[in-house]
C-alpha cells in the first residue's frame, strides 16, 4: 500500500526532490515574471497616462487653439455679438444661422438691435459655398457664427456661459422631403438627438430662453382636409423628414411640460427667395433652365398637378420675430419646473396655394428662358399632392400677415440668383 506521503507525492524517486527542484525554478520564474509582469504593468500605467494627456492637451489644444470654438477671444466674439442694443431687447441664439432662414432672420434681429449669435455645422447637405457666403454677409453685419453642432452639449453649455441668451431660434435641422430615402440617420441625428441635445442645454441654462423652432408643413402628411389647420391630424407623415418634424413637436411638449420651457413650434410652408436652399425645386428649376437642363416636373395621380403653398422668405422672417416678442417666459431653473409655461405651434403659410407648373411659368417670366418639361408620375417618396395653410391663428396671435404672392418673390428670387451667380442676359459673366 502506498504510504499517505506516496499518495501526496508521488513515488517515482527523485520526484519529490525534482518536484522541489520544479517548484523553486518555478518559483523564481514566478518571481521574474510577476517582477517582469509589474514592471510592464508599470510601463502600461505610464503608457495610458502619456496618452491621456497627450489627449487632453490635444483636446484643449483644438478647443482653444485650432477648433471653431474655445477660448477667450472665441468667448469676446460670443459676447461682443450677442450683446443688446435696443431697450428691452433680446439676446437670440440663432441655431442653423448659416441656412436660408436663420441668415435671414438673424439679420433682421441684428439689424432692430437684439443681440444675436448665430451657430452653424456647415454641413454639405448643398453647397457649402453658400453657407459661407451667407456667413460672410452676417459676419458683415457683427453677427458672430460658431462652427459647431447642436449635438455638441458641451459646446451648447459654454455658450449659455459666456451669454445669458433670453430666446434660442432653433432652426438647424435636416431639411429636405426626399432626401430622407437617401439619408435616414442625417434626419434622426439632426432633428432629433439634436434638438434634444439642445432642449437639455436650455433646461440647464439659468435663466432658461424661451425657444422658437421650425416644425414643417409635412407633419400634415396624408391630411386631406383644407385648408390645413393647426389642430388637424398629423399622425400620419408621409416622409420620414416629416416623421421627424412631428416627433420634435412631441420631444418639445415634454420639455415645456416637464422643466417649464416656453416653446413655440413653426409650420413653415415651402419657403423660398433670395439666398434659398439649392436643393428645393424653385432653385434647382432656376439653375436647369438657365443652363438649358431639362427639368423634372412631378405630377399626383390622375395627371392633376401638385401644389404648394409657397411662402416668401420676408413673410416667414416676420412670423419669426413675431413669435419671438410674443413667446412667454420660461418658468424653469436648475432644471426644475416653477409654473406652467407657454407651448404654441402656428402655421406660418401664405393661404393661396400655386401648382408646380404654374411656379416654373413664372420663373420661365422672369427668366425669359423656356422650361425643357419632363412630366413624370410623382414616385411615392414622401411627397405629399398640395398644402395649404390655414393661418387664422398665426394672424391672430402673432400679427401674422403675409404680402407677398410668388409671381412678386419670384421675382425677387430671381434677381438675386442672376446677380450671385454672376449672369448678365441670361448667361454667365
Ligand atoms: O413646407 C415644408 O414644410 C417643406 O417645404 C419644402 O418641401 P417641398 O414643399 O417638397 O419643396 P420642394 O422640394 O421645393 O418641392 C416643391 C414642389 O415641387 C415638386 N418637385 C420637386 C422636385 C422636382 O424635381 N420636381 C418637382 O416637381 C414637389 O413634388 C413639390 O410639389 C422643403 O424642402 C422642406 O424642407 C420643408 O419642410
Amino acid at each position: 500500500m502506498p504510504s499517505l506521503e506516496e499518495e501526496l507525492f508521488p513515488s517515482t524517486p527523485g520526484k519529490f526532490k525534482d518536484r522541489s527542484h520544479t517548484m523553486n525554478r518555478q518559483f523564481h520564474r514566478c518571481f521574474s515574471s510577476t517582477s517582469t509582469m509589474f514592471l510592464w504593468a508599470l510601463f502600461l500605467i505610464a503608457l495610458t497616462a502619456s496618452y491621456l494627456s497627450f489627449q487632453s492637451f490635444v483636446d484643449s489644444g483644438s478647443r482653444y487653439f485650432s477648433s471653431s470654438w474655445g477660448g477667450l477671444h472665441w468667448e469676446k466674439q460670443v459676447r461682443t455679438s450677442g450683446q443688446i442694443r435696443r431697450q428691452h431687447g433680446f439676446s437670440v441664439l440663432v441655431t442653423g444661422a448659416a441656412g436660408f432662414v436663420g441668415t435671414h432672420v438673424s439679420l433682421a434681429l441684428k439689424k432692430r438691435g437684439d443681440g444675436v449669435v448665430g451657430l452653424d455645422n456647415f454641413n454639405n447637405y448643398y453647397d457649402p459655398s453658400l453657407k459661407k457666403a451667407r456667413k460672410a454677409l452676417l459676419n458683415s453685419h457683427d453677427i458672430f457664427i460658431v462652427e459647431g453642432d447642436v449635438n455638441d452639449a458641451r459646446m451648447l453649455a459654454k455658450l449659455f456661459d459666456v451669454v445669458a441668451f433670453s430666446h434660442v431660434m432653433h432652426l438647424a435641422a435636416q431639411a429636405g422631403v426626399r432626401y430622407a430615402m437617401e439619408n435616414p440617420h442625417s434626419y434622426v441625428h439632426s432633428n432629433i438627438a439634436g434638438l434634444v441635445t439642445l432642449l437639455e442645454a436650455c433646461k440647464n441654462a439659468d435663466p432658461q430662453p424661451a425657444i422658437v423652432w421650425a416644425s414643417s408643413s409635412s407633419v400634415y402628411g396624408l391630411n386631406d382636409k383644407v385648408p390645413f389647420s393647426e389642430s388637424d391630424r398629423t399622425d400620419r407623415p408621409a416622409s420620414l423628414y416629416a416623421a421627424t418634424k412631428k416627433a420634435g413637436e412631441e420631444i418639445t411638449h415634454t420639455y415645456n411640460h416637464i422643466y417649464g420651457l416656453s416653446v413655440t413650434g413653426l409650420r413653415f410652408f415651402t419657403v423660398y427667395g433670395p439666398w434659398g436652399r439649392p436643393d428645393m425645386a424653385y432653385f434647382s428649376f432656376t439653375r436647369n433652365i438657365l443652363q438649358g437642363k431639362p427639368i423634372t416636373v412631378y405630377r399626383g395621380k390622375n395627371k392633376v398637378d401638385l401644389a404648394r403653398d409657397f411662402t416668401y422668405i420676408d413673410d416667414i422672417v416676420k412670423g419669426c420675430v413675431g413669435s419671438l416678442d410674443t413667446a412667454g417666459k420660461s418658468t424653469g431653473s436648475g432644471g426644475k419646473k416653477r409654473g406652467p409655461a407657454m407651448h404654441r405651434i402656428f402655421n406660418l403659410g401664405n393661404t393661396s396655394p400655386v401648382t408646380v407648373p404654374m411656379m416654373v411659368s413664372i420663373l420661365e417670366k422672369h427668366l425669359k428662358m423656356k422650361a425643357k418639361k419632363n412630366l413624370v408620375e410623382m414616385p411615392g417618396n414622401g411627397d405629399v399632392p398640395f398644402t395649404h395653410a390655414n393661418i387664422s391663428l398665426a394672424r391672430r396671435e402673432l400679427g401674422y400677415k403675409p404680402t407677398i404672392q410668388l409671381e412678386v418673390g419670384l421675382k425677387k428670387f430671381v434677381r438675386w440668383y442672376l446677380s450671385y451667380y454672376h449672369y448678365s442676359h441670361g448667361k454667365p459673366m
